[in-house]
This record gives structure tokens, C-alpha cells and sequence, in this order.
């Protein structure tokens, strides 16, 4: 069975974070595995405490799952400092760790700062450049290129941008798009859209994890890039869809939509 890892933090509501992450890898057939990097007191309706793990905690964390079971890839969510950050970037380069998902979390949907200020530059210096990919929302994007984006015109120049500065594949996703919700994968000096209709839900808690783990479980599970981001698109879609209602804010998604085990398949 191949194998991935959440390096995320904790969200006690289990929408978003690395319960979200847990659940994607796993229907999406892979064994999941996680190093936390935060405990978050957390609902559908925002944020109420963060603490964070020391680095030499996460060091641990990290070392115990590659010194025995190697992941296939990494999925990378929320890290609040620049401490933790180097303390991520310095053991995937010793453990030459492959297939690397960095979900840039600044904020949650509530909006709550998920990062402090001062780590977005070394999130930006350390981890981007060993990113397979890149997965910001248009906020984030705008954050790590300096862009302002307006529309799908502004999505490919940030994407492009980002790339170039970063040497890595960027996929800036259009959740937060007034339009149909497409994502922009730039990768290779080439520009793909990933179409999909805007679903009429306020439950989105936990969109951006449940994406990027899923590029991740279908990188791990042999896929190339565009194939697994298309898979992930129509897991997110099917999740969401699946219309579950639950908390009295924006909710999570149901990811037991899917019984019959379609996205759990292997690459042939
Ligand atoms: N209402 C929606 N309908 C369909 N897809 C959506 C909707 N909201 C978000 N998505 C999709 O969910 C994924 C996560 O996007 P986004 O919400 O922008 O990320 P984040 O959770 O990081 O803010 C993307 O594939 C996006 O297109
Ligand atoms: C612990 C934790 N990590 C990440 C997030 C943000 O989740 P994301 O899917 O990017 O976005 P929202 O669901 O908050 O829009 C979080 N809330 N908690």
C-alpha cells in the first residue's frame, strides 16, 4: 500500500487541518500518516486557541515516521512559525523526501491568523522550493507573488510569478472566485485550468486541506501532477456536494460519499 504524510496542525472540529487530511488520504487509498505542528481549539465557526509543538517535538515526529515507514508524499498544512518551518524543510531535504504538497494556510475561513507574519517569507524561502506543487487560494497567491488578483487573467500572472520566483508547479485555486470555482495549475511554462462549477454551499470548512491531500494520496499512488489534481478536483467536488450540514458556521465536507471506493483506486 503506498503511503503519505500530513505535516499539519490539529482542528478539534475535524473539518479541516489534519483530521481532514486523514480522512482524504484514506479514501483516496493510501495510508495516512501525520506530524502535527499545532493544536488548534477549533469549530465551524472560528478559531478559539492555538498551541503550537516545540520544533524538536515535530523533529521527532517527522524522523519517527521516515525512519520506518517512508511516505510516497507529503502533504504540508499549517505552520505558525518560522522555527517550524525550518525544522520541516531541514529534515525533507535530509530524508530526500519526493512528492511534496505545501498547502500555504494563512488564515481560516473565519479568519483567524493561521501563521505569524514574520514566517510567510520563510515559508516562501524554504519550503516553496521543494514544493512538487504549490496550492494557494487567491489571497495567499496575491500574498506570495505581491500581485493583486482581479479575475482568471490575475490568477495566471500570480501563478506565473510564483513559479518563477519559486521553482515549483503552482496551482492557484478559485474557491474564492465571485465565478465558477477554477483552479490554475501552472506547471512547465504551461497553463491548465481545472474547470468547476461553483456548488451552492456555505459548507467549505476545510476545502484547501481536503484538495491538497488528495493531489497528495494520488501523487503517492503513482499519478502524474495534472492527473492528480484533476482527481482531487472531482473528490473536492463530490465532498461538497454530498451537501452534509453540520455546526452553526461554515461546516465540513462528507467524505463518505464514496462507498464503492472509485477514489481509492490504484494507477494502473
Ligand atoms: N463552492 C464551491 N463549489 C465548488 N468548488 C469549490 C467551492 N469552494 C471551493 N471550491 C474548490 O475547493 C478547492 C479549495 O479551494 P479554496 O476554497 O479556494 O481553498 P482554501 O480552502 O484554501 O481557501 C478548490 O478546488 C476550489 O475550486
Ligand atoms: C488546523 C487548520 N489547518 C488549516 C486550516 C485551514 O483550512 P483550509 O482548508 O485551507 O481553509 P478553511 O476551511 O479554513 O477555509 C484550518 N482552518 N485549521
Amino acid at each position: 500500500m503506498r503511503t503519505a504524510l500530513s505535516i499539519a496542525g490539529s482542528d478539534s472540529s475535524g473539518g479541516a487541518g489534519i483530521q481532514a487530511d486523514l480522512k482524504t488520504m484514506t479514501m483516496n487509498g493510501v495510508f495516512a500518516m501525520s506530524a502535527l505542528t499545532a493544536l488548534t481549539a477549533q469549530n465551524t465557526t472560528g478559531v478559539t486557541a492555538v498551541m503550537e509543538v516545540t520544533p524538536q517535538f515535530l523533529q521527532n515526529q517527522i524522523d519517527a515516521v521516515f525512519e520506518d515507514i517512508r511516505p510516497d508524499a507529503v502533504k504540508i498544512g499549517m505552520v505558525a512559525s518560522s522555527e517550524l518551518i525550518r525544522t520541516i524543510a531541514q529534515r525533507l531535504r535530509a530524508y530526500e523526501a519526493a512528492n511534496i504538497v505545501v498547502d500555504p494556510v494563512m488564515a481560516a475561513t473565519s479568519g483567524a491568523r493561521l501563521i505569524k507574519e514574520e514566517a510567510i517569507e520563510t515559508l516562501k524561502e524554504e519550503l516553496l522550493p521543494l514544493a512538487t506543487v504549490v496550492t494557494p487560494n487567491i489571497p495567499e497567491a496575491e500574498i506570495l507573488s505581491g500581485e493583486t488578483i482581479h479575475n482568471e487573467d490575475g490568477m495566471v500572472a500570480a501563478a506565473i510569478k510564483i513559479s518563477e520566483m519559486y521553482h515549483c508547479a503552482v496551482l492557484c485555486k478559485g474557491g474564492h472566485s465571485v465565478n465558477d470555482a477554477n483552479d490554475l495549475l501552472y506547471v512547465d511554462g504551461k497553463a491548465r485550468w481545472f474547470t468547476g462549477r461553483r456548488i451552492a454551499t456555505s459548507n467549505t470548512h476545510g476545502t484547501g486541506c481536503t484538495l491538497s491531500s488528495a493531489i497528495a494520496s494520488n501523487l503517492a499512488k503513482g499519478f502524474d501532477l495534472e492527473t492528480s489534481v484533476q482527481r482531487a478536483k472531482d473528490y473536492i467536488s463530490r465532498a461538497l456536494s454530498a451537501n452534509l450540514d453540520l455546526g452553526k458556521g461554515s461546516g465540513p465536507m462528507n467524505h463518505a460519499f464514496d462507498l464503492s471506493g472509485e477514489f481509492a483506486k490504484e494507477a494502473e
